[in-house]
């Protein structure tokens, strides 16, 4: 198990990460989410020992994880570390830079171990390429399997996808984190993007200025998110009170309702006037405004500015939300 006990950090006078607290088990994968700045990429580097901490203490299984000041060559070695930085050897070929820390004295176990990393990251055919030749993204790709191939205990991911286009990166996602789990590899991701741990985390563990905020699973989060930061790293989300959705309602219990929620009603709800329409392929996402307040939602159709249209929400949903 990996743990955090009371990590606070900063680079310079005003504090980074504060009183940070996190256990992980051996084989979890658990993603760090978070604004831009909020410390991810500052906590995975405190995780692999890049960064000394002066208050509290990391542990992996019993032994202290003690940081550079104490380790001459930096980063514990059952720990694998991927930056945005992707420390590759241009000058050779893709399937040189993966087999590099493979052993050399089982020549055809390394040869099948280079062929199942450079399937699992689709650039089988580009395996005799110099590396310097490929974009960015094969770049990315490439960084991957070179981790993976040092068989780590321990993997740190930091926007692990960050290069790759749409087309590679749904299937990416799959196999790399499906490879993970079969192996028993313990992840931790630092993203900003929903679609790398909605399906694939065990646990989200949501960081806002330098502090975690919320550590669920990401179903409850999604579906219970109590407030409008966390709500947002799902994607456009409102916070209302529940008697203007429902007249009847006497309470004024504010809510969030996601923009997928809201369904469009000639007669009751709530009254809004529409400002914009936004193509979103497959539906719009309608701006539109109440009582000063922007409100987002979706819509099968643009619709026409100006506009007057009532939104509505499930009972359901409104249950699902009072129930945080
Ligand atoms: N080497 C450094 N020296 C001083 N301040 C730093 C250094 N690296 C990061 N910071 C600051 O620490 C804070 C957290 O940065 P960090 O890179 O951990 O955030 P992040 O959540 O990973 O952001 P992003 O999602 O944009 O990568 C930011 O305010 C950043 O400016």
């Amino acid at each position: 198990m990996l743990r955090l006990d009371h990590v606070s950090f900063r680079y310079n006078t005003s504090p980074v990460l504060e009183d940070i607290d996190l256990k992980v088990q051996q084989g979890q994968h658990v993603s760090i989410i978070g604004e831009s700045g909020c410390g991810k990429s500052t906590l995975l580097k405190i995780i692999y020992g890049l960064l000394h901490v002066e208050d509290g203490a990391l542990f992996w299984n019993d032994n202290r994880i003690l940081g550079p000041n104490f380790n001459l060559v930096p980063g514990e070695p059952y720990m694998k570390y991927l930056s945005q930085d992707f420390d590759l050897m241009p000058f050779t070929m893709v399937e040189e830079n993966v087999s590099q820390f493979l052993s050399v004295f089982e020549p055809e176990q390394l040869k099948e171990r280079t062929q199942e990393l450079l399937e699992m990251i689709e650039l089988t055919e580009f395996a005799k390429v110099k590396v310097k030749y490929l974009s960015g993204g094969q770049q990315q790709r490439v960084a991957l399997a070179r981790v993976l191939a040092q068989r780590p205990e321990v993997l740190l991911l930091d926007e692990p996808f960050s290069h790759i286009d749409n087309f590679r990166k749904n299937s990416l996602r799959r196999n790399l984190f499906g490879y993970l789990k079969e192996k028993g590899v313990t992840v931790i991701t630092a993203t900003h993007d929903h679609n790398d741990m909605l399906p694939f985390a065990d646990t989200v563990v949501v960081l806002k200025n330098g502090k975690i905020i919320a550590k669920d699973t990401p179903k409850n989060l999604f579906e219970h998110p109590k407030d409008l930061y966390i709500a947002g790293l799902f994607g456009e989300a409102n916070q209302i009170p529940i008697n203007i959705i429902k007249s009847y309602a006497d309470t004024q219990r504010r809510i969030i309702v996601y923009a997928h929620e809201f369904r469009v009603s000639q007669k009751s709800g709530l009254e809004v006037e529409v400002k914009r329409s936004y193509y979103k392929g497959g539906y719009y996402m309608i701006e539109g405004v109440y009582e000063g307040q922007s409100i987002f939602f979706n819509h099968g159709t643009a619709l026409e500015a100006d506009k007057k249209v009532f939104l509505n929400v499930s009972i359901d949903t409104i249950n699902q939300r009072l129930n945080i």
